[in-house]
């Protein structure tokens, strides 16, 4: 096991990363309360909520331990599913000092972070992140919320939780579409704060592609090192933290349009991650062969690398115009400066932008 640690100026906690953590029940015990509710799906229930279970009552038979068992997808990440969890709450009588455990991907965590921000004015959770995106990513950093059909993550509030686990064993049921999303989250941390790590990354993307443990498991960790180095440093996005969205303004755009679910989040970021690049291209920072760089992995990775079908640029510009970057109304966009640099500017040619919508038409 390997354990990362995110310090923020009022809160503190551990990322543990390694194989067959879900069933160790005393990296789990000292943050639970006499109140546990697990908040998974209907496909990640039948998988781990047993083991998960399991784990905890071996410290404490007495502890309450009881689950709700949320509908799978995108699709699903809304106010109305957030009721199920706070109608489940209150029929338990969960108090204030009850814990939510999120069991399951970045749609999981998202939900339970955000439903610990609001149960009772706020609540303890844990993350317990089981696919590669959610355990490179969403589970670290305190991010939580629900889409809204007019724009992705729109309701939400920062919430961190007491503990991030990482049972690297739960990606052995992870299908193959959902694992190369998750790459393209890890292929950002390169693009945006390490070139050694990018480099690192072309090298090892093969035995990535194939699952190699070892390999998978040091993407893991230094994926999660540099989000956790980037949101000690900013924790609610004042300023620095706004890089971690290099690729996003285009990819909520392709999700918000394709109405979440048909495109995976990882999927419509590999495209944005593609897009900015081409972007900052287009701008003189990069030059070509970076672009071709990052096409490569991604087509290696079977992730898409053109926009959806009949996706146009107003179709972009409208959903563009709502992102959260937004300042005065000015559209700001995640940049590379260069390899392992981003920028977050509104000082683009809005030209270039055009041009970079237009040559990713599909
Ligand atoms: N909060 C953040 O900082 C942050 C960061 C990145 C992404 N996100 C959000 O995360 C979401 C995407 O997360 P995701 O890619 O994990 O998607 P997801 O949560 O929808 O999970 C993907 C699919 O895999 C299934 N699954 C999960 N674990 C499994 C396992 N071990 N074995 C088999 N099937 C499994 C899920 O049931 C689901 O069908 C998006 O909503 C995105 O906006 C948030
Ligand atoms: O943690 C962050 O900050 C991120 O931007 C990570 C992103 O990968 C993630 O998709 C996040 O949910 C996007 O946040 P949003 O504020 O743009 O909705
Ligand atoms: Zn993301």
């Amino acid at each position: 096991m390997k354990t990362l640690s995110l310090d923020l100026p009022a809160h503190h906690y551990d990322i543990h990363i390694g194989a067959g953590l879900l069933a160790q029940a005393e990296l789990l015990a000292p943050h639970l309360s006499p109140e546990v509710l697990v908040v998974t799906n209907e496909t990640i229930a039948p998988l781990y909520l047993a083991r998960l279970e399991a784990a905890l009552v071996k410290p404490d038979a007495n502890r309450r331990i009881e689950s709700v068992v949320l509908p799978d997808g995108e699709q699903h990440k809304h106010l109305r599913t957030l009721d199920q969890v706070f109608t489940r709450l209150l029929e338990l009588n969960y108090s204030r000092r009850c814990t939510l455990l999120a069991l399951g991907g970045g749609v999981i965590g998202d939900m339970t972070g955000f439903a610990a921000a609001c149960y009772q004015r706020g609540v303890n959770y844990i993350q317990l992140p089981t696919t590669l995106l959610s355990q490179v990513d969403s589970s670290v950093g305190g991010k939580t919320g629900v889409n809204h059909a007019l724009g992705k993550n729109m309701i939400g509030a920062f919430k961190q939780p007491e503990l991030v686990l990482i049972d690297t064993d739960t990606l052995s049921t992870l299908p193959d579409r959902e694992y190369a999303a998750g790459l393209a989250e890890v292929l950002k941390y390169g693009l945006i704060a390490d070139a050694g790590f990018f480099d690192w990354l072309e090298q090892h993307w093969s035995d990535l592609l194939a699952r190699r443990s070892d390999v998978v498991s040091e993407a893991i960790y230094r994926s999660c090192a540099l989000k956790a180095e980037v949101v000690a440093e900013d924790e609610t996005e004042q300023g620095r933290r706004a890089i971690l969205n290099l690729g996003h303004t285009f990819g909520h755009a392709i999700e918000t349009w394709t109405g979440y679910g048909a495109w995976l989040h990882g999927e419509a970021v590999a495209t944005g991650l593609l897009m900015a690049t081409d972007l900052s291209q287009r701008l003189g920072h990069v030059d070509v062969a970076l672009v071709e760089r990052v096409r490569t992995l991604l087509l290696q990775a079977e992730l898409p690398v053109r926009s959806p079908t009949g996706m146009a640029r107003d179709n972009y510009l409208q959903l563009m115009a709502r992102d959260k970057k937004v300042e005065s109304g000015v559209l700001r966009l995640v940049l590379l400066n260069t390899l392992g640099h981003a920028i977050v500017t509104s000082d683009f040619a809005v030209q270039a932008l055009y041009e970079t919508i237009d040559h990713f038409k599909s």
